[in-house]
């Protein structure tokens, strides 16, 4: 498989004159789950587009950089907030529109197979304003593990399921991205303790790590050790909040 590198994200960012989080020091592990948890608005998803070098509201000063010298960009596939499914295309047109884009034949096979392991075969040829929300959720998903990259950046990728659907949902794409970098952005302590190599807290003050069991993920919902983490990890939250 490509080499899945560490990424590593030093620096402080400002918005509208003031500073909204740093100076952090934050790595992202090589093949390896990293969670990302802090206050809504602390600056969680403006991370994930820094990573991508995208367009944000404000300024980062200091350096994002991969630990093998490489551009990151380029072998990251990124599930945003808002599902981005392309309106006027079907179910299975956007989860394919990756190569379409890079002017690639589709490897149909893989997407309809994808499209199975997210339960969406009976939906194939809907548009995305015939599906739900969390159908849509899981369309976008799906589209995102086609890329089939290094790095995932995963923002609230569950957010809209039902928890028999989530679970389902984790096993899924822990299995498809068992050795990729993957950085995900979460509210849910539960969902962070189970899929995690590490877990980043973000503040305004920096960005600090919080402790796992020794356990590897993908933990089991009822794992004593990790109900144990996500418990103090949500009273963590609520005093922080
Ligand atoms: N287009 C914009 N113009 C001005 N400020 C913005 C803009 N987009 C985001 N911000 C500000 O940047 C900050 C960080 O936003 P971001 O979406 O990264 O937070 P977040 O931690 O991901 O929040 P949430 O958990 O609610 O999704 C917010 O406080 C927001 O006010």
């Amino acid at each position: 498989m490509i080499y899945a590198p560490t990424i590593t994200l030093q620096g402080r960012y400002d918005v509208d004159d003031h500073r909204l989080f740093g100076p952090i020091d934050m790595s992202i592990s090589a093949g390896q789950w990293t969670c990302l948890l802090g206050r809504s608005g602390v600056g969680k998803s403006t991370i994930l587009r820094l990573i991508l070098g995208l367009e944000t509201a404000g300024d980062f000063i200091g350096e994002i950089v991969a630990d093998d010298g490489q551009p990151i960009a380029k072998r990251a596939s990124y599930m945003a907030q808002s599902d981005l499914l392309l309106p006027w295309l079907n179910l299975h047109e956007n989860v394919v529109i990756g190569s379409r884009l890079r002017g690639a034949e589709p490897d149909f096979d893989q997407a309809n197979a994808l499209i199975d392991r997210v339960g969406l075969s009976d939906h194939i040829k809907k548009k995305p304003g015939a599906l739900s929300g969390g159908m849509r959720q899981r369309a976008a998903l799906a589209r995102t593990l086609m890329e089939n990259r290094p790095i995932v950046l995963l923002d609230e990728p569950f957010s809209a399921l039902d928890a028999g659907t989530r679970a389902d949902m984790q096993d899924l794409a822990a299995e498809l991205l068992a050795g990729r970098t993957v950085l995900l952005v979460t509210h849910d302590p539960a969902e962070a303790c189970r899929l995690g190599h590490q877990i980043t807290l973000l503040s305004e003050d920096g960005a600090n790590a919080w402790d796992l069991p020794n356990t590897m993920p993908i933990r089991q919902p009822d794992d004593p050790e990790m109900l144990r983490s996500q418990a103090s990890l949500l009273a963590h939250l609520r005093v922080g909040a």
